[in-house]
């Protein structure tokens, strides 16, 4: 473990706040340092602290932790002491296993959900991101770019809108500085921000006018090894002008919707509730009498789009979690059977 240079940050930039604070005993507040987790390799864990930055090697100790966690090290020593608990998660979950769960990124607190305005606009696709959100419990902000292609703005904000009236949605034009402004609220000191959304609708047009001029320096921070040659270690948190930290990571722009069915039933929660007044308890709202879904599709209170919607991600969060618990009890078989035959083969050596 080494101590780096690094562009020093206070605490409160870096994210820390009462809440994790709180967690501290009067003990850990004398013996300790907080750490966040910017980046992470197969060898280990890059940690920022308030003095710099601090390598952590992985070891069988350490919990499973993902970029953006608050961790406590030991004052002198650096060693690992306690993972704090999270304000937010993105995950993968297998459905069935417990144990199973695979960390993309927490204590998120605004993902950007990009949609363009020109021929990607979907509203189902807003929605699966949505109730992504949701799961990992952070606030949502929609950006709709390249709202400089586009001759039906005001609408299309309106439909988005119309998914929930308290939704935060912003139309930009991702190339102009001028006009991501308004996605600064957002973007004060200390804040973590991520973005989702598909290929080609501008996540990182935003992130580059988002960074100005200073995208080159601080995605790649330069620094020099002990033969003092210059290297670039990749890190998955990065400082904006603005003071908000970004959380960049692959997993972070492929995540798909799995074990998330808390989530869709939040964003959803209006075609619940209309559920809940159907006659049947367990109405499929095809064709039964007395549905209150279908009913109140009949009088377009309800859009059909959205509850087919509803019911093709809960199929494919079933589908995805399940998939992912069978790639996981294949791999544990195969570890098993490994096992068995290195065991046979070393009983074999010693001549039994
Ligand atoms: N005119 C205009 N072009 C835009 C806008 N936003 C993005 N673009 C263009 O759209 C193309 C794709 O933008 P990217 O930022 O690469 O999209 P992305 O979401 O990062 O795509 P991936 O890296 O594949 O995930 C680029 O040619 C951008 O210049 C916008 O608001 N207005
Ligand atoms: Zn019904």
């Amino acid at each position: 473990m080494s101590l780096k240079e690094t562009l020093s940050l206070s605490l409160p930039q870096l994210g820390w706040r009462p809440v994790y604070q709180q967690q501290l005993s009067w003990d850990e507040l004398e013996t300790t340092i907080p750490a966040r987790i910017s980046g992470h390799h197969r060898s280990g864990y890059i940690c920022w602290t308030e003095n710099g930055e601090i390598h952590l090697d992985i070891h069988a100790k350490l919990p499973s932790m993902t970029v953006g966690d608050w961790i406590l090290l030991e004052r002198e020593t650096h060693q690992f002491i306690k993972l704090l608990d999270r304000q937010s998660l993105f995950s993968r979950k297998a459905a069935g296993i417990k144990s199973y769960e695979q960390l993309i990124a927490s204590n998120v607190d605004t993902v950007f959900i990009v949609s363009s305005l020109n021929h990607d606009f979907n509203l189902s696709r807003i929605e699966r991101y949505l109730a992504l959100a949701k799961e990992a419990q952070v606030e949502p902000v929609i950006v709709l770019t390249k709202a400089d292609l586009c001759d039906d703005v005001d609408d299309k904000k309106q439909q988005v809108q119309a998914l929930n009236p308290m939704l935060n949605v912003e139309c930009i034009n991702a190339l102009s500085s001028e006009s991501c402004q308004s996605l600064k609220p957002w973007c004060k000191i200390g804040k973590t921000i991520a973005f989702m959304g598909s290929s080609g609708v501008g996540k990182s047009t935003v992130v580059n006018t988002l960074m100005g001029s200073e995208t080159q320096q601080t995605s790649g921070i330069r620094e020099q090894d002990s033969k003092g040659r210059h290297t670039t270690t990749s890190r998955s948190l990065l400082s904006m002008p603005s003071g908000a930290l970004l959380l960049d990571t692959p997993g972070m722009r492929e995540i798909q919707i799995s074990d998330c069915e808390q989530g869709i039933e939040e964003v959803f929660a209006d075609v619940a509730n209309l559920a809940n007044k159907c006659r049947f308890s367990d109405c499929k709202h095809i064709s039964e009498p007395g549905c209150a879904v279908l009913k109140a599709i009949e009088s377009e209170e309800l859009d059909e789009r959205r509850l087919r919607n509803y019911r093709k991600l809960l199929a494919e969060q079933a589908r995805n979690s399940e998939s992912i618990a069978e790639r996981r009890s294949k791999e544990k078989d195969f570890h098993k059977h490994v096992k068995s035959v290195m065991k046979e083969i070393q009983s074999r050596e010693k001549g039994y």
